[in-house]
């Protein structure tokens, strides 16, 4: 293929209300829509929308690392696979490359280090070209045995215990299986009326998932999970700091649920432990699951290693945004519909936080699954994406 135009538009998402977790509370999203256009004219969309706090680079390195790679692919022939998009995204050298990519790092042009979300933004564009050129949906390059559709889970984002409750049998009216809600950087009495309100709304086959965003420590999740473990929970995500492995894991040994490790796979050093056969972590996985943020690992085809990894160590894998626009949430969906498993609901269901969202796309759950459009590609046109 050859890129015959780039461009790089900003991107900016409010929140109806703010989202509050408890480590940062988020108001509105930035970031950046990449557009790539092959010889015919075929146009290939990707997003970069940078989450610091969880280990990618900051919105300006983003913005800078884009115009620098975007500049670098303009007017260059790619080969038309999969590995020549690995080898452009490689860190590496072409010297190490493989296929036939295209030289896009050079220290003159671009900030040195790990740039995850502007990887994440190129390597979508182009699997989303790729696959158009194909002819094929683009979760048929990562997996030949693809699902047609996702299941997602509802996020609730209110404070109050009533709130919540009502939240609660909305998401369940509209046909969602598996809430998820924020718990932590509160007292603990607290969580326990918001999870208590949410159970005794909806009744016990309806999974609930916590997300503590790393807020509690080894003691306070021990004390924790003692006593919300009550209310029937499918999983916890990030019950502990996310750099302390080893707290994960005797946290995990004595939950009366699933840990999914999320935040401790922005660390690159944590996350080769949690895929290694660790004698400190007893040797067997970590935790029950690892949560996929293509935003964080740097594209979707780095996710797949990992949750092909982590499988074979007995972990789950699940997919989730990084309150991030439509089209990163498309390329999430594929993923998804690719791993080795579609046991875990995916968290994609956040489109209804933003206050702009595109009236018109074809990620929009419905009875809490995302059914994916069989079309080329993600199946988006540029005025779907705002
Ligand atoms: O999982 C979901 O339902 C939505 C995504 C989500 O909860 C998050 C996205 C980005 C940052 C975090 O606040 C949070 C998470 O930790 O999973
Ligand atoms: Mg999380």
């Amino acid at each position: 293929m050859r890129i015959a135009q780039t461009s790089l538009t900003p991107l900016r998402l409010d929140l109806v209300q703010p989202l509050k977790t408890s480590r940062s509370t988020y108001a509105a999203r930035e970031g950046f829509l990449v557009r790539l256009v092959d010889e015919a004219g075929r146009v290939g969309l990707g997003e970069a929308m940078p989450l610091p706090e969880f280990g990618t680079e900051s919105l300006a390195d983003c913005g800078a690392t884009l115009e620098g790679w975007l500049s670098a692919l303009h007017g260059q022939f790619l080969g038309d696979s999969v590995r020549a998009i690995e080898d452009t995204l490689s860190p590496f050298p072409p010297a190490v490359a493989r296929g036939d990519g295209v030289r896009i790092r050079s220290r003159q042009t671009t900030p040195e280090g790990p740039m995850p979300a502007s990887e994440h933004a190129l390597e979508l564009a182009l699997l989303d070209l790729l696959a158009q050129r194909q002819g094929v949906p683009l979760c048929w390059l990562l997996a030949e045995e693809a699902r047609t559709e996702v299941a997602v889970n509802a996020l609730l984002g209110a404070g109050s215990p009533e709130a919540l409750a009502d939240e609660a049998r909305k998401a369940v009216a509209e046909g969602y299986g598996t809430l998820k809600l924020k718990v932590a950087g509160r007292p603990l009495e607290e969580d326990e009326q918001r999870v208590k309100a949410v159970r005794e709304a909806v009744g016990p086959d309806v999974k609930l998932r916590l997300d503590a965003n790393g807020g509690w420590s080894e003691p306070e999740a021990k004390r924790a999970l003692d006593k919300l473990g009550w209310y029937g929970l499918e999983l916890v995500e990030q019950p502990t700091p996310p750099e302390d492995l080893a707290a994960l894991w005797r946290v995990q040994r004595r939950s009366p649920c699933m840990v999914a490790a999320d935040e401790s796979l922005g660390s690159p050093e944590a996350l080769r432990a949690l895929l290694a056969v660790d004698p400190l972590l007893g040797g067997g996985p970590a935790v029950g699951a690892v949560v996929l943020k293509p935003m964080v690992l740097g594209g979707l085809l780095p996710c797949l290693v990992v949750a092909m990894r982590a499988a074979r160590l007995g972990m789950q894998s699940y997919v989730t945004s990084s309150l991030d626009g439509v089209v990163a949430r498309a390329g999430a969906t594929h993923l998804a519909a690719a791993l080795p498993s579609g046991a875990l609901a995916s968290g994609l269901a956040v489109g209804r936080l933003f206050a702009h969202e595109p009236a018109t796309h074809p990620y929009r759950p419905l009875h809490g699954h995302i059914r994916l459009p069989q079309a080329p590609g993600l199946g988006l046109s540029p005025e779907m994406v705002g």
